[in-house]
C-alpha cells in the first residue's frame, strides 16, 4: 500500500475501473470514464429509470480516510449550491464498500477543450464578457459562505453560450482553515487559501488564458504578461487586482463594477443570463 504513495502509476493499475455496461446501484449503467482526479474516479452513466445521462465519481479506493473526508466535503458543499449553472448533486451511495456521488452532467465544451483543441480565440471583449459570466456564477458560491478554490480552464463548461462551473474537489466552507498553509510556495498559498480573494487571484490566471489565446509572439523571447499582452490601460489594471500585483479586490462585486464599467465605457455592456 505504501508503495503508492511513490508510484502514482502502480496505484492506478490497482483500481479496479468499472467497465461500460456495469450497473451500479441498482439503475446506473456506466457508459465510460470521464477522466480519473486525486480521489475519485469519474465516470458517464445512464439513469436506467429516467434514461438520462448523469456523472457518477466513485472514490479510489487507497488512502480512504484522506479521500473519505474529501469526498464527504464535495458532497456537503454540492448539497448547499442549488443553481442552474452548477451540477446539482442527485444522490450519494455506497456500493461494496465504496462511496459514490451522483451529479448532472453538462454536456458542454471545457474553456481548455475549446482553447487547446478546438482552437477558438477570445478578444478583450469576449474575455472579459465570459469573466463577467463566470463572476454571476461564483458570486453566488461566495454568498453561500463557499470558495471553489480551483477555478480553472478545465472546470469551466460552456454549453449553449452559457457558462457552468464544476469540480468542487477543493471547494472549503469560508470559516474553515487549510493545515500547514505557511508551508505552501506564494502561487499555491494565494489560489488555496480560504477566502474569497483565492477565486478571484485564481480567475485572473482564468482571464490571461483567454486573453492569450489569440496571442501571436513575435519573438522567441519570454516576456511578462505585461510586456506581451496589447490590451488595454483598464484591462491591465483589473488583471493586476486580480493578480494581486496591486492592491486586491476584496470580493467579486467590486471587480464586477469594474468589469462593467470598462464594458459599458466600450460599448459592450452584456447581460448575464440566468435560467
Ligand atoms: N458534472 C459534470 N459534467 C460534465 N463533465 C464533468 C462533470 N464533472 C466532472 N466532469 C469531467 O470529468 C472529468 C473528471 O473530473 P474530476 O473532477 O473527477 O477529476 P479531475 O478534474 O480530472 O481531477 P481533480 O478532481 O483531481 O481536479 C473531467 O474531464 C471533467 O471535465
Amino acid at each position: 500500500m505504501r508503495f503508492s504513495y511513490f508510484c502514482p502509476v502502480i496505484e492506478h493499475l490497482f483500481e479496479r475501473r468499472c467497465k461500460k455496461g456495469t450497473i451500479l446501484h441498482g439503475y446506473y449503467q456506466i457508459l465510460y470514464e470521464l477522466g480519473i482526479g486525486s480521489y475519485g474516479i469519474t465516470y458517464l452513466a445512464t439513469d436506467l429509470r429516467t434514461n438520462k445521462q448523469v456523472v457518477v465519481k466513485q472514490m479510489r479506493k487507497m488512502k480512504r480516510k484522506k479521500r473519505m473526508e474529501s469526498f464527504e466535503r464535495e458532497a456537503n458543499i454540492l448539497k448547499q449550491l442549488e443553481h442552474p449553472q452548477i451540477p446539482a448533486l442527485y444522490e450519494t451511495f455506497t456500493e461494496h464498500g465504496v462511496p459514490h456521488l451522483v451529479m448532472e452532467y453538462i454536456d458542454g465544451d471545457t474553456v481548455e477543450s475549446l482553447i487547446f483543441e478546438k482552437g477558438k480565440t477570445y478578444t478583450e471583449k469576449e474575455a472579459f464578457q465570459l469573466l463577467k459570466d463566470v463572476l454571476a456564477v461564483v458570486e453566488y458560491i461566495h454568498k453561500k459562505g463557499i470558495v471553489h478554490r480551483d477555478l480553472r480552464i478545465p472546470n469551466i463548461l460552456l454549453r449553449d453560450g452559457r457558462v457552468y462551473v464544476i469540480d468542487f474537489g477543493l471547494a472549503r466552507f469560508l470559516h474553515e482553515q487549510v493545515p500547514h498553509l505557511e508551508t505552501y510556495v506564494l502561487e499555491k498559498k494565494l489560489r488555496r487559501q480560504i477566502d474569497v480573494k483565492s477565486d478571484l487571484y485564481a480567475l485572473g490566471h482564468f482571464l490571461l488564458f483567454l486573453l492569450y489565446s489569440s496571442y501571436e509572439p513575435k519573438t522567441d523571447e519570454e516576456r511578462s504578461w505585461e510586456e506581451e499582452l496589447s490590451i488595454s490601460d483598464e484591462a491591465r489594471s483589473i488583471l493586476q487586482k486580480m493578480l494581486q500585483i496591486t492592491s486586491p479586490y476584496h470580493d467579486v462585486d467590486e471587480l464586477m463594477r469594474d468589469v462593467d464599467h470598462m464594458l459599458e465605457k466600450k460599448g459592450m455592456k452584456k447581460d448575464v443570463v440566468v435560467s
